[in-house]
């Protein structure tokens, strides 16, 4: 499955010309009551679907943590391509519906004592997940209900514009060098467009996880919320972002992240090569063992 639905579809005229009634203005139907809401989902993501407005929350769904297994990875990118291909969505709203955590980044079980073959699988789905959500035409907002480490934050990071809930016990950032491992070129081209290269260098070296106030800070995060507020400023934020004609967005989009997303696609499989080599060495498997032993231990 190729997802590089932003090259791929190059279709933004396209989806504007066949339009929605609303497409200047696409909640308007909502905030006139007219509320069409269809719900699917599968095992480990919830999506609802409100037809006036255009917009879908799609809540992470993977007890305790929502950590991305294989699984969720899947159901991941065939729910973005589901909605990408549905004419009357336009926006999606990502959140997690466990209390506390927005993700806890990759299943780590999925990393430790697997075959070669399963290592390819699960790190073709890795980048599955990136090249859909960061290639996605649909106005992607996070809202950051949790911590969000690692893939956790790479995921927010691919939205197009982050809310997080002001909470002093919540912390975002990409933290892989503490894992013993190294986050791969592609998260820290992510990264590097958002902090800008000094500070990714530095919060990618450090594997550093970052307090609410300093997301904020450094514009890892674009804005603060109580956190009983953090779906309603979601909604509010898409609105606005939906009122820009679509296909003058999409192409802005497009033209923005279309390297990165070039970058990956032309090195898909020497990046897969790469992960199977790193992640099978013994060094590395012994870092994360000891990794999910500490894990385990906090709780003793
Ligand atoms: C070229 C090579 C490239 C390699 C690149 C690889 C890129 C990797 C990206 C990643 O995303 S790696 C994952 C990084 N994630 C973390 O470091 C988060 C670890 N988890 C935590 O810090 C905490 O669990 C939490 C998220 C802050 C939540 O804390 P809380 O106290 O609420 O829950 P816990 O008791 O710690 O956890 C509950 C349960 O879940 C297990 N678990 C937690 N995180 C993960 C995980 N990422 N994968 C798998 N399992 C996880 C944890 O062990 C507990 O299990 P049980 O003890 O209940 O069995």
């Amino acid at each position: 499955m190729a997802a590089l639905t932003l090259l791929r579809r190059g279709s933004a005229p396209a989806r504007l010309l066949s339009g929605t009634l609303n497409a200047r203005n696409p909640c308007i139907g909502a905030t006139q009551g007219c509320h069409l809401r269809r719900h699917f989902s599968n095992n480990k993501i919830l999506v609802e679907l409100d037809e006036a407005s255009g917009v879908a929350i799609m809540k992470l769904n993977n007890p305790p943590v929502n950590s991305l297994s294989l699984e969720l990875l899947t159901e991941f990118c065939i729910t973005i391509e589901k909605l990408e291909m549905d004419r009357s969505c336009r926006g999606v709203i990502l959140t997690s519906a466990a209390p506390k955590i927005f993700s806890a980044g990759l299943d780590i079980t999925e990393m430790c004592g697997k075959s070669a073959e399963h290592y390819a699988a699960f790190w073709r789905a890795v980048q599955e997940l990136w090249l859909t959500l960061y290639g996605s035409n649909m106005v992607t907002i996070a809202a950051i209900n949790g911590t969000s480490p690692a893939a956790g934050c790479l995921m927010a990071m691919c939205c197009d514009f982050r809310i997080m809930a002001d909470n002093p016990k919540y912390t975002i950032g990409l933290n892989e060098t503490q894992l013993g491992i190294v986050a791969p070129f592609w998260f820290k081209d992510t990264m590097t467009n958002i902090l800008g290269h000094r500070l990714t260098e530095q919060s990618l070296q450090l594997g550093q996880m970052y307090t609410t106030p300093e997301a904020l800070k450094i514009g890892l995060v674009d804005q603060l919320v109580p956190e009983d507020k953090v779906q309603s400023t979601a909604a509010a934020v898409i609105c606005n972002w939906l009122a820009v004609p679509a296909h003058a967005r999409q192409i802005t989009k497009s033209m923005m992240r279309k390297q990165n997303i070039e970058r990956l696609v032309n090195h898909r499989e020497a990046d897969i090569d790469n992960f199977v080599n790193f992640i099978g060495k013994d060094s590395i498997q012994k870092s994360l063992q000891v990794y999910m032993d500490r894990l385990k231990q906090r709780k003793q």
